[in-house]
């Protein structure tokens, strides 16, 4: 495993009049060389500022940030721009030259970085192909739906071939159509041309179709890591959970739990949605089994990416014994968590 990205110890705060606001505290995390790294969590949990301290956009107040080794944040001037050439960003209101054609935008880094005319015009060409942007290369951004903008953002974003692809709520001004597409192209953009993708996002969907790994940032600390489907399929933090159950509207919060508990009779268990769960009737197989019967109380299944995600909630009832013996027996095939 190659780690292409380390934070260290990564603090930041911003002065305030009633005093500093703390953006981040302590951010330890590693991304390997190419993945795509989710950094979710609420609005403003620090999930941008955390970005913007990877090309030096924001200077972390202390702890080291290193992109293959070298710490970004001590770096300046000449030394910054040679790191920023290697490390491509994307924002959510694209950020383009209105006065420049598709070309003129998506030529930028490759003239700051001296091409020549015969090299930049072949590079240009490759990269309005590869976004599927044919034949709008002569086109000015307000003639651009907001999918094609972002798709020059993308291109101009990834020309000087850098290892790294910086994206800040890269869809969150685009309709749920165009954001698939977009989706899909920063997919191709890490598989096929193998850069590693940092993803800052608010949306949930986005995250679960786009990331391997995730972290969740909740007032500048991160509160769980891991892979995407086991954070979006099992949420340990509150915070995660929180975030989990308004995508899935499926895994109980801790508010509706509780309502539950006043009002549900029976033994109360969540089952972890997962292939075998949801391929057969393993649930009331189990169920007749053992002799008890189950009301589903809350919960559901999203399937996104292929995968399904999500929690059941039942009450089960029937004798104390022949209710142990049911979850006991689920609990073998798949995960169960208390209520
Ligand atoms: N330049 C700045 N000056 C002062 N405070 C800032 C600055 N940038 C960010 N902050 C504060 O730092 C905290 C983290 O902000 P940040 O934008 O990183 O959060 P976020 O998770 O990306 O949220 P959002 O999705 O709303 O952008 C917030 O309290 C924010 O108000």
């Amino acid at each position: 495993m190659v780690e292409r990205i380390r934070f260290e110890g990564v603090s930041k705060q911003f002065p305030g009049r009633g005093g500093p606001t703390v953006a981040l505290a302590d951010v330890d995390l590693s991304v390997r060389a190419g993945e795509v790294y989710g950094l979710i969590g609420r609005s403003g949990a620090g999930k941008s500022t955390l970005l913007r301290t990877v090309n030096g956009l924001e200077r972390p107040t202390s702890g080291r940030v290193l992109v293959d080794g070298v710490d970004v944040a001590r770096l300046g001037g000449d030394e910054l721009r040679e790191v920023r050439r290697s490390i491509g960003m994307v924002f959510q209101q694209f950020s383009l030259w209105g006065s420049r054609t598709v070309y003129g935008n998506i030529a930028v880094p490759l003239r700051l970085a001296g091409w020549s005319q015969a090299r930049t015009d072949a590079r240009v060409a490759e990269l309005v192909d590869f976004v599927g942007l044919q034949g709008k290369a002569f086109a000015r951004p307000r003639h651009l739906s907001g999918g094609q903008k972002q798709r020059v953002g993308i291109a101009r974003a990834i020309a000087n071939q850098p290892s790294i692809l910086l994206a800040d709520e890269a869809t969150s001004a685009l309709d749920p159509q165009t954001t698939t597409e977009i989706v899909d192209l920063l997919r191709a953009v890490n598989r096929e041309l193998g850069i590693t993708i940092v993803v800052v996002t608010h949306e949930m969907d986005v995250v679960s179709r786009l990331a391997d790994r995730v972290a969740v940032l909740s007032q500048g600390r991160v509160v769980e890591t891991g892979g995407v489907h086991d954070v979006l399929s099992r949420p340990r933090h509150p915070e995660s959970l929180a975030l989990v159950a308004s995508f899935t509207k499926a895994v109980p919060t801790e508010e509706e739990k509780a309502e539950l508990g006043r009002e549900v009779v029976g033994r109360r268990i969540s089952v972890v949605v997962d292939e075998q769960v949801v391929s057969g009737p393993l649930i009331s197989r189990l169920a007749r089994e053992n002799q008890v019967d189950f009301t589903v109380v809350h919960g559901g299944v999203a399937r996104v990416g292929g995968l399904p995600y999500g929690q059941l909630g039942l009450a089960v009832h029937g004798d104390d014994p022949d209710v142990e013996r049911f979850v006991a027996a689920l609990s073998d095939r798949a995960e169960v968590l208390p209520w």
